[in-house]
């Protein structure tokens, strides 16, 4: 009986262990749990959304650069994966996780309505690199947000800015279609377009115009560089698409540098001959914004701050307004009856050889203004608008967690048949009554806080471009001049494969603007 003293001491330590483990492991799941459901309400439905993150580290990266590099442009690669796990799924990027929203005004407002909130604009870090740490785009906090939208914007807004920039738009806009008709080569409708938007941008920014014709070229060379780049695989190796970027991005900096100080030194001399109604010049001045007080005072940007957000606005104003023309272009020339109604009303509202185009005429002219609503939603130049999870959110019952990429998937609203009827059909009427729009159904220019800064300039360039161009050429018989002359030549259909490689270009580069920055 004496003889198994140490048993009761053993199975009580047996016990004892275990009991602790399991006590361990019970505190172990209650963290896990605390801290997953921690911000957020508790939905035990919740789940993350479908999809696959590819390999590791690499992601779906290569699939989504070689649907990018492919005819079809890259949002073949959200199209695709939308057909396979619907309209809410997740996918890896860039070594980020992404999830994008499609055909739903519901999504939009629960994450475009909380900018700031639950989540902020971010692009690809490549992208960020080539744009630079100071842009608009990349404003970390509210506060940064609302000093540099106010200082970019004060001019933008301004309806004396505005009248100024149709009034020189529309002089350029009647020489180059003068141009057109005068060359014995194609028009590749893209190529030209980026060129007038280019010398747009130059004219409003820093007031350069055809006597810098040299500056200019080498800008738009610099920047064709640096948007090339920004979907190209982030490797800062010599000889790289994204290394040439980064170099075209110094030099573009050495350049705008050049001409803030320039600037400086003439208005510092205060040379009365030059008075500038620039972009720059009010970038220079100051604007006045609310200190940390609530008090009023004028406040600068810093030449750092200047040299990215005038790269910025280049780059967020040339291509998407191309491409929106070429669209616009291709538009009209399938629906030839509508346009030659809007020709009509555009022929009676500013006959050529009337005076230079004036805001005002442009605030008449309805019809061409539904004409460059329609042909933003059908083209949807910005397919998609990118934000980051600042917290662990729950969106249509799927978990989003904070650092998660959430792509608002635009361009499937703008397709989708709940929303506008007869959804792939042009139709410009459709905005008749535009207050019956569901909210956040109209997405071209973003929304809320984050607007388009340039949505009246690129509304303005488009309209004066359609009136100009409808109301000098009748297409396809413009077109069709071409195709003779090109059949004449010899060269039998180049024009209209030109003119398909071009919408072609424009339906690519279209993502290449803001969408996937
Ligand atoms: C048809 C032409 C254009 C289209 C379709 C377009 C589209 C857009 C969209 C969708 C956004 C919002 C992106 C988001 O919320 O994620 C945006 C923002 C912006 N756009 Fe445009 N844009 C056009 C022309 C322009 C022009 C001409 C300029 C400059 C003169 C410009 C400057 C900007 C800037 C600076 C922002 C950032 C605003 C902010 O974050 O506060 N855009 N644009």
């Amino acid at each position: 009986m004496g003889g198994d003293p140490i048993q009761v001491p053993f199975y009580f330590l047996i016990h004892l262990i275990s009991s602790l483990i399991v006590v361990l492991l019970l505190i172990q799941i209650a963290k896990i749990i605390i801290f997953y459901n921690r911000g957020k309400p508790i939905v035990s439905t919740a789940q993350t959304p479908p999809g696959s993150l590819g390999f590791p580290f690499i992601g779906e990266t290569i699939q989504f650069l070689s649907a990018n590099n492919s005819t079809k442009g890259f949002y073949d690669f959200v199209l695709s994966r939308r057909l396979r796990h619907g309209k809410c799924f997740k996918t890896n990027i860039f070594g980020d996780t992404h999830v994008f929203m499609s055909g739903s005004t519901e999504c939009a407002k629960a994450v475009l309505g909380s900018d700031f909130v639950n989540f902020n604009k971010r692009y690809l870090r490549s992208i960020a690199q080539l744009i630079g740490e100071h842009s608009l785009l990349l404003s970390a906090t509210q506060e940064q947000h609302r000093f540099l939208r106010s200082s970019l914007g004060t001019n933008l807004g301004s309806t004396s800015f505005i009248s100024c920039f149709i009034k020189q738009f529309d002089e350029s806009i009647i020489n180059t279609l003068a141009d057109w008709a005068q060359r014995d080569t194609d028009v590749i409708v893209f190529e030209e377009a980026l060129k007038i938007t280019f010398k747009a941008m130059c004219k409003m920014i820093f007031s350069l115009d055809d006597t810098d014709g040299e500056l200019v070229e080498m800008l738009c060379k610099e920047v064709g560089i640096i948007c090339e780049a920004m979907l190209a695989f982030p490797l800062k190796l010599a000889g790289t698409r994204f290394y040439n970027g980064l170099k075209a991005r110094k030099r573009m900096m050495h350049e705008i540098k050049k001409i803030i100080n320039e600037r400086r030194t003439k208005t510092a001399a205060k040379e009365t001959q030059h008075c500038y109604q620039d972009l720059l010049q009010s970038l220079i001045g100051g604007s006045l914004s609310d200190d940390a007080n609530n008090h009023k005072q004028v406040m600068h940007m810093s030449d750092a701050q200047i040299q990215d957000n005038i790269l910025t606005m280049i780059i967020a104003g040339q291509v998407t307004t191309a491409s929106a023309m070429t669209w616009m272009v291709k538009y009209l020339d399938e629906n030839q009856d509508l346009q030659d109604v809007v020709r009509d009303q555009q022929l009676k509202l500013a006959p050529p050889g009337s005076s230079a185009l004036t805001l005002e005429n442009l605030n008449e002219m309805s019809l061409a203004s539904k004409v460059v609503k329609e042909t933003l939603r059908m083209a949807s130049i910005v397919p998609w608008l990118p934000r980051v999870a600042l917290k662990d959110t729950q969106i249509e019952g799927f978990v989003i967690k904070k650092g998660w990429m959430v792509n608002i998937d635009a361009k499937s609203i703008h397709l989708d048949s709940t929303v506008y009827n007869d959804a792939t059909r042009f139709n410009p009427a459709r905005f008749d009554e535009h207050h019956l729009l569901m909210p956040y159904s109209f997405l071209a220019f973003g929304t809320g806080g984050r607007t388009c800064l340039g949505m009246n300039l690129a509304k303005s360039m488009m309209i004066v471009f359609l009136h100009r161009l409808i109301t000098t050429y009748r297409y396809p018989n413009f077109w069709v001049i071409l195709d003779i002359w090109a059949l004449m030549t010899g060269l039998d259909l180049a024009f209209k494969r030109n003119f398909k490689r071009t919408i072609g270009t424009a339906y690519k580069s279209s993502f290449h603007s803001l969408s996937d920055m």
